[in-house]
């Protein structure tokens, strides 16, 4: 399997013949089953401090699209919730489905929300770059956003950069003063357990948060992400549209999941 994607012969299924850790203790995504979740009082608000001139770019990294931002120093960064001390704001993306019934990649009772947007962090404190902290089990810290349809009239701002990245021969372009902050929803009320990547090399080195309340996209921007080109589903010279991007949900294997609320 000369390089891994969601389609049958290299996508999830298969993924475990070049990435062991596939069958791995801590994978992610998984179920949240809600009333196993334990209320932990001691966990203290998520804090996100992001300074809008650390974006950088935006970029169609073949699965998914990425808006990158500038790692370098404490410019935007996590804080509290599970964490230890910040952690620094890398990039964020997206995860979506064939259609708007399903595409997430964590589920909460059973339940499939159309997509989920990811904005990963990582240890600066401890470590001394993204690739080392990767490789530790207290490396990274993802949030995770469900995101739910509603009609919506406004166009938002990532549509527009999507729209241009549509069209944009490369297949990447600048971006400017864009504060992800804005993603997020008003309650910060979260789920967190231990976990890895979703993607290849799916390194157990994730520290999951993942917040209760969904944010809204239409279903317009859903199928905007749906047209991006994948050129890992078939060869170069045939692009195809990125129809989907998520990976099932994996077995739990003893981890506990805490609640921020009652
Ligand atoms: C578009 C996906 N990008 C990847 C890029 N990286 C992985 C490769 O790095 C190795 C040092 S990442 O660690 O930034 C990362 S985290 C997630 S997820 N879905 O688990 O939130 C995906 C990705
Ligand atoms: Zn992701």
């Amino acid at each position: 399997m000369d390089n891994w994607g969601y389609a049958d012969h290299n996508g999830p299924k298969v993924w475990h013949e070049l990435f062991p850790l596939a069958n791995g203790e801590r994978q992610s995504p998984i179920d949240i089953v809600t009333k196993a979740a334990i209320y932990d009082p001691s966990l203290p608000p998520i804090n996100v401090d992001y300074d809008p001139s650390s974006v950088k770019l935006i970029m169609n990294s073949g699965h998914t699209f990425t808006v990158e931002f500038d790692d370098g120093e404490d410019k935007s960064v996590i804080r509290g919730g599970p964490l230890h001390g910040s952690y620094r704001l890398q990039q964020f993306h997206f995860h979506w489905g064939p259609c708007d019934d399903y595409g997430a990649e964590h589920k909460v009772d059973g339940r499939d929300y159309p997509a989920e947007l990811h904005i990963v962090h990582w240890n600066a404190e401890k470590f001394s770059s993204f690739v080392e902290a990767a490789q530790n089990p207290d490396g990274l810290a993802v949030l995770g956003i469900f995101l739910k349809v509603r009609n919506l009239i406004r166009i938002h701002l990532l549509s527009i950069c999507l729209i241009f990245l549509l069209y944009q021969d490369g297949k990447q372009s600048s971006f400017t003063n864009f504060d992800p902050s804005c993603l997020l929803p008003d309650c910060k009320e979260f789920w967190t357990y231990p976990g890895s990547l979703t993607i290849p090399p799916l390194l157990e080195s994730v520290i999951w948060i993942l917040l209760k309340e969904p944010i809204a996209v239409s279903s317009r921007q859903l199928s905007q992400f749906r047209s991006l080109f994948s050129t890992t589903e078939t060869d170069e010279s045939k692009p195809c549209c990125m129809e989907k991007n998520h990976r099932p949900v994996q077995p739990l294997k003893g981890r506990k999941v805490r609640a921020s609320f009652l």
